[in-house]
């Protein structure tokens, strides 16, 4: 099972992800309260050992903004957060990283449909914490898809067996305040969807 843990912040919060074992670490650069500077984006994903995937979160920018962003901060995959527009996936298919979509349960689920290489079948407000119907989406996304929204330590397992995804994304789950990670609660997360 894949996991990525969105919205890290400092150095502390990237170790405790990275030494749990989590394959993808999310460093949001669009407006959020875990909103970070490019620049600290660059130095958090300095951090990160290249078998964690470093994935630069945006949401609503234009293609030249997300491209100049990762290229200033070194990430190796972009994630376009909200209904992007194919042109927007096709646009970035020269920059050299991997493309995650991430959307809502009433978009289109096919991981591919819009050239990404991983998909993410999110609540609709992103971020929110906000647990959400997980069942719903079982057996509708195809590919490599993550599951997110609403999802922690004490219902993360239960999501996966509802949903059947093929990882998992956690933000606040995982998080004592919007933007601070508590390595405790990022282990028990760890531990609930590995065992
Ligand atoms: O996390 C945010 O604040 C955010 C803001 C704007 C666009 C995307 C954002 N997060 C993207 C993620 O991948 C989150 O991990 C995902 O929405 C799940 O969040 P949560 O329900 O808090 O676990």
């Amino acid at each position: 099972m894949y996991v990525k843990i969105c919205g890290l912040t400092d150095p502390g919060q990237v170790s405790a992800a990275v030494e749990a074992g989590a394959d993808a670490v999310g460093l949001v650069m669009t407006r959020s309260p875990r909103r970070i500077t490019t620049e600290k984006a660059a130095a958090l994903a300095a951090l990160v050992p290249a078998h964690v995937l470093t994935v630069g979160v945006f949401r609503g920018e234009d293609p030249e903004t997300v491209r100049a962003a990762a290229l200033a901060s070194g990430v190796r995959a972009v994630q376009l957060h909200g209904r992007h527009p194919h042109g927007d996936f096709t646009a970035l298919k020269d920059l050299g990283v991997r493309l995650v979509r991430a959307v809502d349960a009433e978009a289109d689920l096919r991981c591919g449909a819009f050239d990404e290489d991983l998909l993410i079948v999110d609540a609709p407000h992103a971020g929110s914490g906000l647990p959400w119907e997980w069942a719903a989406v079982r057996g509708r996304p195809s590919g490599r898809w993550l599951l997110a929204g609403g999802l922690d330590p004490a219902n993360v397992a239960g999501a996966i067996a509802e949903a059947e995804p093929w990882g998992v994304d956690v933000s606040s789950g995982v998080e004592t305040s919007p933007g601070v990670k508590d390595p405790a609660l990022i282990r028990a997360f760890m531990k609930a969807v590995r065992g």
